[in-house]
């Protein structure tokens, strides 16, 4: 059995082949820029107006102006201003020549073709947003590895970019094994249970920008879970069994892994829930086997494969998510193992929640995500320092 930490760091190195692609700015929300992007254009790319009202040449104080023509927001068709002149303006409409000032609606009292206002209110260079002063052409506006955000996005399009190139997220399949397994929907016969697992994943998978996943159920026979495997592994980039993987007489998935040719990464860790787990590659695909019990399959899926897949579409943050929060009640650790414990957070505390062994899903009701008590510790005092993952 190897530490919570030494397997993490087996993932870690993994090279994990990129499958970078250009998409539109609208369909990249939540991957991670594969390129440095750069401003094509000078944004603002012309003067123009903050405020809907009139546009001038400024000098020392002027109270009343002629107003000769209107600037609307889009018009290329401009009129030149002179001093002692002034045009209806509004707001995004290009500055005509010869204005260098804007002074809003409210502060002017209309009459005629005249304007009148006070002084103080028609300050120099005022409401004007001048060219390039979001950025410049060429100027570099979002670093390579950039979270993709709806404000990114908003960015990008501004500065002209309509394409970016990002890192895809794995293809999945999951493959749920065991006899015992029901569909949701039909009734439970005597011995069954619900596939808690199966939805679980797939909703997780979904939540991480995923697409491409098909779930397969197999039963616990040797044959059909290699045939499951080797079919799996021809088409996805990542399979994901649960169950199957302990020592009883029907887990058949580490002989399934060893005869389709997958090389154990490692197997068995010093955690619980989720000690049986297993992690495989072959030629660049990953195999990861979650013990059976939903606890686990969470547990494992939240501290191994969602950084595994985070590094696929090459998040620098993958390995980090997760927050240093205080305790909020003394934990006395019972056993020398890694121990992740189901949890939510109050009033900026983790509350390690009731009923935590590994098949019973109540407290997964409430959890905000998994705190990590370490295999060294044997007891943690409220207040202290702890790992907490959100889901
Ligand atoms: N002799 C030993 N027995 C077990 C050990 C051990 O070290 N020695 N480890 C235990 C631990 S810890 C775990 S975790 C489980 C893992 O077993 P498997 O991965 O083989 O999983 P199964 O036996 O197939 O299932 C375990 C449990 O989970 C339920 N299950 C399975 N799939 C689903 C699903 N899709 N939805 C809901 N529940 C599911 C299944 O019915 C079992 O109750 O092994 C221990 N045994
Ligand atoms: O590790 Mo198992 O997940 O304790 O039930």
């Amino acid at each position: 059995m190897i530490s919570v930490s030494e397997a993490k760091s087996i993932l870690q190195k993994l090279n994990l082949p990129n499958r970078a692609v250009s998409l539109p700015i609208s369909l990249a929300i939540g991957h991670f820029l594969a390129q440095s992007l750069s401003s094509k254009i000078d944004v603002p790319s012309f003067d123009n107006s903050a405020m809907d009202g009139y546009a001038f040449a400024w000098e020392e104080g002027i109270d009343r102006l002629e107003v000769m023509g209107e600037a609307a927001a889009g018009s290329s068709d401009l009129p030149k201003i002179e001093k002692g002149q002034a045009v209806r303006i509004f707001t995004g409409a290009p500055l005509p020549a010869g204005a260098d000032s804007v002074i809003m609606q409210e502060k002017v009292k209309r009459v005629g073709d005249f304007i009148q206002f006070k002084p103080e209110d028609a300050t120099q260079g005022n409401h004007v947003r001048y060219r390039g002063t979001q950025c410049r052409q060429g100027e570099v506006v979002a670093e390579a590895g950039a979270k993709i955000t709806p404000g990114l996005v908003s960015l990008l399009a501004s500065v002209g970019v309509n394409e970016v190139l990002v890192s895809l997220a794995p293809k999945v399949a999951i493959i749920i094994t065991g006899n015992e397994i029901q569909e949701l929907g039909k009734p439970l016969e005597p011995g069954q249970i619900y596939n808690a697992n199966g939805p679980a994943l797939e909703s997780w998978l979904k939540n991480l920008g995923i697409s491409e996943i098909q779930q397969i159920k197999v039963q616990d026979q040797k044959e059909a879970v290699v045939e499951a495997l080797s079919q799996t592994l021809e088409e996805y980039d990542l399979v994901i069994f649960t169950g199957g993987i302990s020592v009883g007489d029907y887990d058949f998935v580490k002989i399934a892994v060893e005869e389709n040719g997958v090389r154990q990464l490692f197997y068995k860790l010093k955690q619980r829930p989720g000690k049986p787990l297993y992690a495989g590659e072959k030629e660049g695909k990953i195999v990861f086997a979650l013990p059976g019990n939903p606890g686990s399959v969470l547990s494992c899926f939240l501290q191994y494969v969602k950084p595994v897949i985070q590094s696929w579409k090459r998040d620098p943050e993958a390995w980090n998510y997760f927050k240093n929060l205080p305790l909020s009640q003394d934990f006395e650790k019972k056993i020398p193992l890694t121990q992740f414990l189901k949890a939510r957070i109050q009033n900026g505390k983790v509350q390690v929640l009731q009923g935590q062994e590994s098949f019973n899903l109540i407290a997964f009701g409430l959890a905000d995500g998994f705190v990590e008590i370490l295999e060294e510790s044997s007891y943690v005092e409220a207040g202290r320092l702890v790992r907490f993952y959100p889901w």
